[in-house]
């Protein structure tokens, strides 16, 4: 039986901790501000914005709660996050995707200055993630650092193969992981003979928004299985990309959907607002 990557009770940890450090920064008059920006009714990016606020106030956080109605134009939201990018008071910006046809994403995320961009998704970020010199870290495949570091796993020397290329989790996983001198592989959907290439990982990451995409034959016995994904299977259950039963049989690690990959990402988020608020005080 695989041994279960708890992301759900690291991240409490991790909350208590954060929450110690923003007590301390209150002491030096610092208190760390979040913006969230919700655009349109969308159930499940409602559900996850609350979540966001639920867990900044936890911490210590103050948090800034934005709903556009869904038919907002994509000037009024740049000029929106003008606005927060002048405010001195706000360490850290947040557009929740998906966002509605008439805007586009990518003109949104330039948009964000890259020193609030608590995403981490802006060129800027995302280039100095490619060159080995961080600013802001995407959430998802920082929070699977993370994991993999709590339980004492090195990605060095390892063969990692991910599944999913996407700017928000594949793609920095991948530079993440290759500065941490794993080898890489990045698979996606004109990838040949997938099961053959996933078969060889010693680390195996799956984000492709699939259910039951990663079964026990496409997994190495021993492996250490990443399952991203957040679907909805057909009895409306919250689930993975992972078959987890058989998945679980044959893997040495796996992490679990719900209460995996999913509350690290909402820690690492709390975590980089409050490291912004400190950034903010000083070059870096
Ligand atoms: N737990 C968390 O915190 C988070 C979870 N998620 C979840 O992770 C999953 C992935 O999200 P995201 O990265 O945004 O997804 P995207 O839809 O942006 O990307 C999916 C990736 O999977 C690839 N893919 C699709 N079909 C296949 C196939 N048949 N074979 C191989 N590769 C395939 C696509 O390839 P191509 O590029 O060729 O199209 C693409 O690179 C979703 O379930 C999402 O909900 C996302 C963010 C955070
Ligand atoms: N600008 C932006 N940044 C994001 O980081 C971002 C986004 N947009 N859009 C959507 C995706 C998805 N995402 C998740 C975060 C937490 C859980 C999470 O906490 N999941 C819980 C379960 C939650 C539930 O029950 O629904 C778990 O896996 O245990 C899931 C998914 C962040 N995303």
């Amino acid at each position: 039986m695989a041994v279960k990557l708890d992301g759900k009770k690291l991240s409490i940890k991790l909350t208590n901790d954060l929450q110690v450090e923003t007590k301390t920064l209150k002491n030096q008059g610092i208190i760390p501000k979040l913006a969230v920006i919700l655009v349109g009714d969308d159930p499940a990016s409602r559900v996850y914005v609350r979540n966001k606020h639920r867990m900044a106030e936890k911490i210590g956080i103050e948090s800034l709660d934005l709903r556009l109605a869904k038919d907002t134009s994509e000037a009024e939201l740049l000029e929106k996050i003008a606005l927060l990018n002048n405010d001195p008071t706000i360490n850290g910006i947040l557009v929740q995707l998906p966002l509605p046809d008439q805007i586009n994403a990518d003109r949104i995320t330039k948009t964000i200055s890259p020193k609030k961009d608590v995403d981490g998704f802006h060129p800027y970020n995302l280039g100095r993630l490619f060159v080995n010199d961080p600013y802001a870290i995407p959430c998802t495949p920082n929070g699977i650092m993370y994991l993999l570091r709590e339980y004492g796993i090195s990605v060095d020397r390892k063969n990692v193969v991910i599944v999913g290329r996407s700017k928000i989790v594949g793609r920095p996983l991948a530079a993440l992981m290759l500065n941490q001198n794993a080898t890489v592989t990045v698979a996606h959907s004109h990838t040949k003979n997938l099961s053959e290439i996933t078969r060889q990982a010693d680390i195996l990451v799956a984000a492709v928004g699939r259910v039951n995409f990663i079964q026990a034959q496409d997994v190495k016995p021993g492996a250490i299985v990443i399952d991203v994904g957040i679907n909805r299977n057909a009895a409306g259950k919250l689930v993975g990309d992972v078959e987890q039963t058989e998945v679980g049989q044959v893997a040495g690690y796996l992490t679990p959907v719900p209460g995996g990959v999913g509350p690290m990402t909402i820690a690492m988020l709390m975590k980089q607002t409050i490291e912004f608020a400190k950034w903010s005080k000083q070059e870096k």
